[in-house]
């Protein structure tokens, strides 16, 4: 039985990282897809657990060698989701999270239809701006590139299935862990795991 793909995007700031860090603790069988990056290191990261810290030569041979499920440039920078470790733990049932910007996710959208997406967006831009500023992890070029960014990526969310706004970060939680276990238990996949098909082999009715 594959595993599923839970495609987390929103603007810089809003809180993916908070709510997806929290979410991670509560359900069980799912694992977070480390990216792939050429930004610069911020203090307190650690490469292999918050990215793979990587050249640009070495990205663009990454993605010659179509290592990328998704890949984009965001906020200036490259950013991109390894097909092999995707591929490999859906393969083997497990459930997969990724947090990307919404041009990744449309990317995935094309290639891998049954995922599922939630956007995650601020009560207000001044508050998502507040954020960011409290941070304090982007000088004011970028953090000014980071909130233009952010007008339109909130205009994608209508291409999304879910929508939480992260007003309450621990209700954001709730509300993704929710959305998680949801999708797990629709019937289709349900029975998918369950091996039932065989139930309903006949033509749809029930057979002992
Ligand atoms: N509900 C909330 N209320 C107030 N502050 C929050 C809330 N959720 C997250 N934050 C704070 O907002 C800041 C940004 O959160 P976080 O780094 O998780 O955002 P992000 O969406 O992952 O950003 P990026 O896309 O840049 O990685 C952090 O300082 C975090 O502690
Ligand atoms: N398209 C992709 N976007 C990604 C990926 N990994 C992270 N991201 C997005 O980048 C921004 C900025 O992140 P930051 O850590 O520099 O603040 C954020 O929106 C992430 O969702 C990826 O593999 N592909």
């Amino acid at each position: 039985m594959k595993g599923v793909l839970y495609v987390v995007s929103g603007p810089s700031g809003v809180g993916k990282t908070s709510i997806i860090e929290l979410t991670l603790k509560k359900v069980k069988n799912i694992v977070f897809s480390v990216s792939c990056t050429t930004r610069p290191k911020r203090p307190g990261e650690i490469d292999g657990k918050d990215y793979f810290f990587v050249s640009e030569p070495s990205f663009m041979k990454m993605v010659e060698n179509g290592e990328f499920l998704e890949w984009a440039v965001v906020h200036s920078y490259y950013y991109g989701t390894l097909k092999k470790f995707v591929e490999e733990q859906l393969e083997n049932g497990k459930n997969v999270l990724l947090d990307i910007d919404v041009q990744g996710a449309m990317t995935v959208m094309k290639k891998a239809g049954d995922a599922v997406y939630i956007f995650i967006a601020p009560p207000s831009f001044e508050e998502l701006k507040q954020r960011l500023v409290k941070r304090g992890t982007e000088d004011k070029t970028n953090l000014e590139r980071r909130l233009e960014d952010a007008k339109r990526e909130l205009s994608f969310i209508p291409q999304f299935e879910y929508l939480i706004v992260n007003e309450n970060l621990q209700e954001s939680v709730d509300q993704l862990c929710s959305i998680i276990v949801a999708e797990q238990v629709r019937v289709k996949r349900a029975l998918d795991r369950l091996g039932m098909h065989k139930f309903f082999e006949n033509g749809g009715g029930y057979v002992e």
